[in-house]
């Protein structure tokens, strides 16, 4: 069977690239964070028209004058090119494609306040990482429940954002269902275009059709990445965080199946990829919180009591509870949630998570050995 026959565009056959894709010409992105303003950087390097907005005037108007974000990316020099705003119909004013950047809790307030200002077909990517409490919807869902009538897509991988601000070499996974799109034509995918638009000498963007693994990446590493700097913290080292990341995989293969997104895509950038990243730097929020609290560190006193986004805390809740409802065991994901939200003790816990029944490799190896009556466990 050939494509000619199915009547399949040449560009679908053999997966590649739209040959005639165009980088969107405006962007807005919204959320003012060290995300957001690094990927304004970014797209503004790349030569598109960027907003930024964010909800302070203060700081929109520090960043048009200065060219700096002094509260998120001390330091670090900004395009010119972009520019910031806390008018949300500014910013979205003649954007061809939004990217959204704010804390997960935030973004169903943020993205139904945009509707007014947002004509119907703009595509929106999301570049914040978690699932959402309550309702254990995947961010896209939320969107796609805010905003009827946007393809919605993801920009997710291993990208620290002053690395990126900084034009660290850094690659990224974009990523859109296909599906959506197979009226549109080829060079109007909206995961080709937002890529050709992303990509400078040092932000290499990736093209996926994998929505679902993209995001369940996103939301499950930093689960894993507290519970590898817990562990760290409690004074053990390099081979229980390679378990704990290996073993985290594991976890976010299975929820990223479940719900029906691809196994493959959880080996890429943004699952091992982002997990790998997470997992192993103190510049990690995720990593460092848990590093303090394996030290005895209490919540309130960690990050010096200064508030902090650490997506991994609430999520450790919305991916136990989606993990539930779909039937899949997350072990590690639940000892997290157990010690941050159920005050379960942390080396009791973490006890407890080593000595379970041995279980196959891979887990379609269906085998439970429980340990030893008398043993020690
Ligand atoms: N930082 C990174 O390296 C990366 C972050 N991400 C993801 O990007 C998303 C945004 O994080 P990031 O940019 O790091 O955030 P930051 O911690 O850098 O900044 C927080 C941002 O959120 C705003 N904010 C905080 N609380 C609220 C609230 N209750 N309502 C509205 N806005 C609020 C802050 O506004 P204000 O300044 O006015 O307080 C600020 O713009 C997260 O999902 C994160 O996981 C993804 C990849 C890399
Ligand atoms: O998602 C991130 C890097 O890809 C940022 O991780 P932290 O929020 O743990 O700092």
């Amino acid at each position: 069977m050939d494509g000619q026959k199915l009547n399949i565009p040449p560009s679908r056959i053999d997966g590649s690239l739209p040959k005639r894709a165009e980088p969107y010409a405006r962007l807005a992105v919204i959320g003012m964070g060290s995300w957001g303003t690094a990927l304004a950087s970014v797209a503004a390097t790349a030569g598109c028209d960027t907003r930024l907005w964010g909800r302070r005037d203060s700081l929109a108007q520090t960043i048009n004058q200065t060219h700096r974000n002094p509260d998120h990316l001390p330091g670090i020099d900004l395009p010119e090119r972009m520019t910031a705003t806390s008018d949300l119909a500014h910013a979205l004013d003649g954007a061809e494609a939004v990217l959204l950047v704010t804390p997960s809790h935030t973004l169903r307030d943020i993205t139904r306040a945009m509707r007014p200002y947002l004509p119907t077909g703009i595509p929106i990517a999301l570049c914040c990482k978690g699932i959402e409490r309550g309702t254990g919807y995947l961010l896209s869902h939320v969107v796609e429940e805010e905003l009827p009538g946007h393809p919605v897509g993801a920009l997710s991988g291993p990208t620290f954002a002053h690395e990126t601000a900084l034009g660290h070499p850094t690659a990224a996974t974009v990523a859109f269902p296909f599906g959506h799109h197979d009226r549109i034509a080829p060079e109007r995918a909206p995961a080709a275009r937002l890529a050709l638009t992303m990509q400078t000498q040092a932000f290499r963007p990736y093209v996926s059709d994998d929505l679902v693994g993209v995001e369940v990446g996103g939301a499950v590493k930093n689960v894993v990445a507290i519970a590898c700097g817990m562990m760290t913290g409690a004074g053990f080292a390099e081979n229980t965080r390679a378990a704990l990341i290996t073993r985290g995989m594991d976890e976010m293969k299975f929820l990223a199946e479940a719900l029906g997104g691809k196994r493959e895509t959880v080996t890429g950038l943004s699952g091992a990829g982002d997990l790998t990243l997470t997992c192993s730097s103190t510049t990690s929020r995720n990593m460092s919180l848990g590093t303090q609290l394996g030290k005895g560190i209490p919540r309130e006193a960690c990050f010096d009591g200064k508030p902090t986004v650490v997506e991994g805390e609430v999520n450790a809740i919305s991916v136990v509870d989606l993990a539930h409802r779909v039937g899949v065991q997350m072990p590690i994901c639940e000892a997290v949630h157990a010690v941050l939200h159920e005050g379960a003790p942390l080396a009791e816990t973490f006890r407890a998570l080593w000595s379970r029944p041995i279980e196959g490799e891979p887990r379609a190896l269906d085998i439970t050995l429980h340990p030893h009556e008398g043993d020690p466990a």
